[in-house]
């Protein structure tokens, strides 16, 4: 799914009302209709007071269309204008007229007024700022955004959590709103999957109002959202007459003295994705426990007993995944120096290669076009430098990857790939995975994936979203908090099988669930 801009937003609802041959209005009024239809069909009329609280702009015009159907449909509504600026839209002053005909008399709020008492149990629609937000809202604004929270009623916000900037961070944490809920028009934002402005929403549904189908499909974008049905054209199939060598040999180069289970991890995790074959190149202390207790990989020592001196072999690897546990003793510094300077295979860079990297930008330039880099936030900082806001960082990133032609893999929550100019955000994962050996495993699936012939961009996209899956499986059973890599790893099958599930509709689910806790 495209994640648009504010600016692409903008153009689409003018090609859609010249195309169309609607009015602008027409458009508000869709929007408003499918807000309308969302709330009404959870709540069946129910007599629970719905506070409405509209800005100006176009937001604040779908939050009166929206408060003409509630009110039409005999909802308990109160409705305020947010008065903080004279220029209003035209579409806001035409739902407004459309309101008061029907003798629905809005209160103006403004920097004087006293806010409205908020009951707990009712409802907040929050349609005072939407995309256009372009200055820090005034200081009365940021007073009822606090009386809002303070309330402690459930708000849904309109399109976009008020305060939110669509391409900037967020400088006072009190002037954004943090809704229960975001209905959103036509695709998410940008804003809802990084660190620093997710936090403002908990959940969020994108309402179709039938933008143009040509403008949003030939629209290039910035952004976009890696789900099952972007990643599933991606899945290689396994062939009848297919042998190992198919699939690829993979080398995990990694290890030192009590890190050798992040090479354990790596290396399981690229046999279950699929690699024909995969060899571990460990010192010679993690020989035996790797042998031991994962049979299926080939073991290569190097000369060092307990961290890397060397790296040699005399096998060609189609892909190589290096740095998981290898620590930077200078001795394999020296040695990964030597490594690039000789490698001629596609690499997978973690952990403290990418530490070593940072501190000798010089090797940047050794490394082979497509190189796959896993960075967390700290490693990410240390190779791009501090940066002001997410949309700096992705800035930044975008740049790195640029200069060094590599794809980025920036993990977290919504994990992102950057390459070539562009994002995929991942849409699977949860917070039971920020636990020791994660990222090791997500090395570990990516590099299988370049071992079976995906390209080092499609394997970061797929991998990025099969490791979410599989702890998202994997946390049904473990919960968040007792989950481990191992638990991951071992789901990184189910999350295959899950590709071609087939979601059942909502009230199947609740009968199959039903029905399940019946048995038990
Ligand atoms: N295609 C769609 O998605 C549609 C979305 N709709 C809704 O329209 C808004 C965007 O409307 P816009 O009028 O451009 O912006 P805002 O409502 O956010 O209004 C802000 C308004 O006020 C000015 N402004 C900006 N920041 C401040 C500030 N801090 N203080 C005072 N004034 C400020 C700014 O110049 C704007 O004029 C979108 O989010 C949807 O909700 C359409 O209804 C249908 C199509
Ligand atoms: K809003």
């Amino acid at each position: 799914m495209k994640i648009f801009s504010a600016q692409q937003i903008y153009a689409a609802d003018k090609f859609t009302i010249k195309k169309q041959e609607i009015t602008s209005d027409a458009l508000m009024e869709r929007a408003a209709v499918q807000i309308f239809n969302w709330m009404h069909m959870r709540m069946q009329g129910a007599p629970v007071k719905i506070h409405l609280f509209c800005g100006i702009g176009n937001n604040g015009g779908d939050g009166m269309a929206l408060a003409r159907h509630l009110q039409e449909h005999g909802y308990h509504i109160a409705v305020y204008v947010v008065n903080y600026s004279k220029k209003r839209s035209d579409d806001f002053l035409l739902n407004l007229e459309r309101l008061k005909e029907r003798k629905v008399w809005p209160e103006f709020l403004d920097s004087g007024s006293e806010f409205p008492e908020i009951g707990r149990d009712d409802i907040i629609v929050d349609a005072i700022f939407g995309i256009g937000l372009n200055r820090p809202a005034d200081d009365w604004v940021v007073r009822l955004i606090q009386h809002l929270h303070a309330s402690q009623a459930f708000i849904l916000s309109v399109d976009i959590p008020s305060g939110l900037f669509m391409d900037k961070g967020v400088q006072n944490p009190d002037a954004v709103i943090k809704a229960n809920f975001v209905l959103s028009f036509q695709a998410p934002k940008l804003p809802f999957f990084l660190p620093g402005t997710g936090i403002y929403l908990n959940e969020w549904e994108v309402l179709d109002i039938g933008l143009d189908p040509e403008y949003l499909t030939n629209t290039e974008t910035d952004y976009e959202l890696s789900g099952k049905n972007e990643v599933l054209p991606l899945y290689i199939p396994r062939e009848k007459f297919s042998h190992k060598g198919t699939y690829g040999h993979a080398l995990v180069v990694g290890g030192s003295k009590g890190k050798i289970g992040a090479v354990h991890s790596a290396s399981k995790a690229c046999l279950v994705t699929g690699a024909g074959l995969v060899t571990a190149y460990v010192p010679e202390c993690g020989v035996l426990p790797l042998q031991t207790n994962l049979p299926e990989t080939m073991v290569i020592a190097d000369e060092g007993v307990d961290v890397l001196n060397k790296i040699k072999y005399d096998i060609e690897p189609k892909v190589i995944a290096i740095g998981i546990g290898m620590g930077q003793e200078v001795s394999t510094i020296q040695a990964f120096t030597t490594f690039l300077d000789e490698n001629k295979s596609p690499l997978v860079i973690d952990a403290d290669a990418l530490n070593i990297l940072a501190t000798n930008k010089a090797l940047l330039k050794r490394l082979p076009k497509e190189s796959v880099l896993t960075p967390h936030p700290k490693e990410l900082e240390r190779l791009i430098g501090k940066w002001k806001d997410d949309f700096d960082k992705l800035k930044k990133a975008k740049a790195f990857s640029k200069k060094y032609a590599c794809v980025l893999i920036i993990k977290g929550a919504h994990s992102i790939v950057i390459y070539d100019g562009k994002g995929y955000v991942n849409t699977t994962g949860n917070p039971g995975m920020a636990t020791a050996g994660s990222g090791d495993v997500l090395t570990g699936v990516v590099t299988g994936l370049v071992a079976q012939g995906y390209s080092p961009l499609k394997a970061a996209v797929f991998g990025t979203y099969l490791h979410g899956r599989a702890g998202d499986i994997a946390v049904e059973q473990s919960g968040y908090q007792a989950l481990t890599a191992g638990d991951i790893c071992n789901a990184i099958g189910k999350a295959f099988i899950d590709l071609f599930v087939i979601p059942k509709p909502p009230e199947v689910q609740e009968q199959a669930k039903e029905s399940e806790q019946e048995k038990s």
